[in-house]
């Protein structure tokens, strides 16, 4: 196997954010690139302030191929970035669960552009690449009448690498025996965490560091990146008991920890 199937770049974009490169395609999965979460009504002032600029202008995303959205919360699928990407990216596509099309019509998108997700049915996006949607609950499983999922997580076989893209969710037994099937090299996931106070502020919560650095270490991970700690303190438990984890439970269990706008060149090595 060639050294390129064995890498990739990933560039960490804040909250859960990210950007993968390799072999000429380029995929942003959840790019949350304003602060419109911190214009959202409905909760105590303050509450929603991000600590970082956005580290990349969304305009400036000119080389996409594909943004994948795991669900329409906006910090996952904000239309003031996805509309900037589509002007920027003209020939960029969407892919997002079927009940988020509707939204992303709404922001101008054209429907031309735009791509149905369900676990059902893994899609072929390039010849090396197939994007297989994986269920997530956050913090239920929502699915329609006809068995669509409201939250997806996404694992992309891209040339000789499997990445994990958690979206937002649980970890429920279910999950562990999907991913199950799966040799994980990279996995993203969300750390934050849930309690009843964030509950009654509407807020749904996520699998917490500890089960998270589990996770990781059960499934044999090669790296696993912990992300959605770092923009909203009021919805973070830190990263520090992830880290804890890790070296407790789990010695030799690989990670990396991203700063926002920073770029990793992974490199798969066995
Ligand atoms: O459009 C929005 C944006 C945000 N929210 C809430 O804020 C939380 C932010 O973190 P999260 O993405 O894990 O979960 C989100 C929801 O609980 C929402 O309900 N609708």
């Amino acid at each position: 196997m060639s050294l390129e199937a064995n890498q990739l770049t990933i560039q960490y974009v804040g909250q859960v954010g990210v950007i993968l490169r390799k072999n000429d395609i380029a995929i942003a999965i959840d790019p949350y690139l304003t602060d419109s979460v911190d214009q959202l009504g409905g909760s105590p002032d303050g509450f929603w302030v991000r600590r970082y600029a956005p580290p990349v202008k969304p305009e400036t995303l000119a080389d996409l191929n594909l943004v994948l959205c795991t669900h329409e919360h906006m910090d996952h699928m904000d239309p003031g970035t996805l509309r900037a990407i589509a002007e920027a990216s003209p020939s960029c596509r969407f892919g997002a669960p079927r009940v988020c099309l509707p939204a992303l019509e709404a922001m101008g998108i054209d429907p031309s552009r735009l791509q149905a997700l369900g676990v059902q049915e893994a899609w072929s996006f390039a010849d090396e690449l197939t994007i297989q949607p994986i269920p997530a609950w956050h913090e239920e499983r929502v699915q329609d009448k006809e068995g669509w999922d409201h939250y997806l997580g996404y694992m992309l076989q891209w040339d000789n690498l499997c990445l994990y893209h958690a979206g937002d969710t649980l970890l429920k037994d279910e999950l562990v025996e999907v991913l199950s099937g799966y040799t994980i090299d990279v996995g993203f996931l969300p750390i934050n965490g849930r309690d009843i106070f964030r509950n009654r502020l509407g807020v749904v919560g996520n699998m917490n560091a500890l089960e998270a650095a589990d996770l990781a270490a059960y499934l044999h991970f090669d790296i696993v990146v912990p992300v959605h700690f770092d923009m909203y303190p009021n919805n973070s438990e830190g990263i520090s008991p992830f880290v804890d984890r890790l070296y407790q439970k789990h010695l030799g269990q690989k990670f990396h920890i991203f700063q926002p706008g920073e770029t990793l060149v992974y490199r798969k090595v066995n």
